[in-house]
């Protein structure tokens, strides 16, 4: 216990009230602020036993209630509410106070937040908590980033939040750069919505061509987490399908609308690969299966299903090929996330270690799984492998999937079941390994309607045909000037 460290907790939604509960536990005296301040009163009422609570009813009164250097974790909305409380804190705080942003926020908006508190004297850390509720209060995973002289104010602060790993390694990366911290966050929900749709689109198979009920793929999922698929989602998925609704006795994932909401950190996810030009396919399409979940009126009137369904001839061979298509995409979307980083890093001069990003998110993210411990090791071995699926390990096992990847995608579509992340992930290992892709007739065309210019495959230079003209062939310097 250490009664005399003291911390500001402002924001007690889903996450704050459980962040603020595992710092009262550790010992903090915890200053808890909410613009509803009736839900702080009522968080200490029933939580107040396990530490020591100070409710602030104003911004001001929880400034005034810590001792210099103040430590405030903000986790609000993310957004113009966090811009409003970030505002309102920067005229309250003293130089050498700290800020800690916990919400998911942009990274831009982090570097936005940071450069103005600097100019004030108060230091800011973005931390990304990769976690949910439940690790707000058990240990979750942390990408923060911050200043020298921000770590040295927030003492252990983070370090008592984390999760540990299977080693003991408090879950906790910082990673040096304005911004990164959220960023890297950010790519873990990327992530998090590919590795979700995969999922789903697994059960959609299991359920709709491998016939079975929701608990009986509980238990299939259940199995396949003793497998190289263990993970947290995984875990989750099978409670979810083992459970039973109440109210009608129906398996609970029949009485749950099928529209997949989201808030930002997908799409932001996708924003910016584009930006910077790498190809994150397996993301996007799990953003965009969200978003079309959700835009029933798009749906075009069936007045029959595809059916009558094809069957499978073997439909426990089939099983095995979904865990082996799973498996397989899941490695391509992950090396697709981490291209992202290597490119962000690269663009915005952040360090971040490939290792340790997946060495963080072993224990307290969503992403959880001891797969994360093979990527860990890949770029400890190779801090410059060009991406996984160039790891001889990883690349053997897509080369052992790729049959019945192939079987499944194409079972699917024959059946009429959409299972855009599968394919797309295969078709995403497709274009890596072909020798030849039908992108030469693209640029071709592009020159064709627009003087664009191609390569040629066999020598150096960039060339343009004078397709209006007598179809020569000129190089781009001739035909420009
Ligand atoms: N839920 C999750 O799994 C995770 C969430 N996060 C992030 O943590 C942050 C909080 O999320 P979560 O706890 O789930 O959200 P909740 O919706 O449960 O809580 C939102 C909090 O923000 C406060 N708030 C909203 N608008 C304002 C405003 N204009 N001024 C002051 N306070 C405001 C709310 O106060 P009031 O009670 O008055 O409405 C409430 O305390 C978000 O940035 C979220 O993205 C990060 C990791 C996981
Ligand atoms: O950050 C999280 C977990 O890591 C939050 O749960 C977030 O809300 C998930 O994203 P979305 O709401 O878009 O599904």
């Amino acid at each position: 216990m250490r009664p005399t460290e003291q911390v500001g907790v402002m924001g007690l939604g889903a996450m704050g009230h459980n962040l603020a509960r595992q710092l009262a536990r550790s010992g903090y005296t915890v200053v808890v602020h909410n613009r509803t301040a009736e839900t702080a009163r009522s968080i200490v009422r029933k939580y107040g036993g396990e530490g020591r609570f100070l409710i602030a009813d104003t911004p001001r009164r929880l400034v005034a209630a810590l001792k210099p250097p103040r430590r405030v974790l903000i986790v609000v909305e993310a957004g113009s509410p966090t811009d409003a409380v970030i505002s309102e804190m920067a005229t309250l705080l003293a130089p050498g106070d700290l800020i800690v942003d916990g919400g998911n926020s942009h990274f831009e908006d982090t570097r936005r937040r940071e450069a103005m508190l600097r100019a004030r004297g108060v230091h800011f850390i973005g931390a990304g908590m990769c976690g949910g509720t439940e690790d707000a209060l058990h240990g979750l995973s942390i990408t923060a980033d911050g200043s020298d002289d921000a770590y040295n104010t927030l003492g252990s602060l983070l370090h008592d939040l984390a999760a540990r790993t299977p080693n003991s390694m408090p879950t906790v990366a910082r990673l040096r750069g304005s911004g990164a911290g959220h960023f890297v966050k950010t790519v873990h929900n990327g992530l998090q919505y590919a590795d979700m749709q995969l999922i789903a689109e697994a059960y959609g198979l299991l359920r709709r061509v491998a016939n079975q009920a929701p608990a009986r793929i509980a238990h299939t999922f259940r199995e396949w987490n003793q497998s190289r698929l263990a993970a947290h989602l995984m875990e989750i998925t099978s409670e979810i399908l083992g459970h039973t609704d109440t109210a009608t006795g129906q398996a609970f994932i029949d009485v749950v609308a099928d529209r997949a909401e989201q808030k930002d950190t997908g799409r932001w996810t996708v924003q910016t690969a584009l930006e910077l030009g790498v190809p994150v396919p397996g993301i996007a399409v799990a953003v965009f299966a969200r978003t079309l979940s959700c835009h029933r009126e798009l749906h075009i009137p069936c007045d029959r299903e595809p059916g009558p369904l094809l069957s499978v001839p073997d439909p426990d061979a089939f099983v095995s090929c979904i865990e082996h298509a799973l498996y397989a995409s899941k490695v391509t979307v992950y090396a697709q996330g981490w291209q992202l980083l290597r490119a962000a890093a690269t663009a915005h001069g952040w360090d971040i270690d490939p290792a340790a990003v997946a060495s963080v998110w072993r224990s307290g993210s969503i992403l959880r799984a001891p797969f994360l411990d093979r990527i860990s090791a890949a770029y400890l071995k190779a801090p410059d492998l060009p991406g996984l699926l160039h790891h001889t390990q990883f690349n053997r096992e897509l080369d052992e999937a790729q049959h019945d990847w192939r079987t499944v995608v194409a079972t699917a579509a024959r059946n009429g079941l959409p299972v855009p992340a599968l394919a797309t992930a295969l078709s995403y290992y497709d274009a890596l390994r072909t020798s030849r892709s039908p992108a030469a007739l693209i640029q071709a065309q592009r020159d064709f309607f627009g003087t664009h210019g191609y390569r040629r495959t066999d020598r150096e230079g960039t060339f343009s045909t004078l397709w209006a003209e007598d179809r020569s062939e000129q190089s781009v310097q001739d035909v420009r000037h």
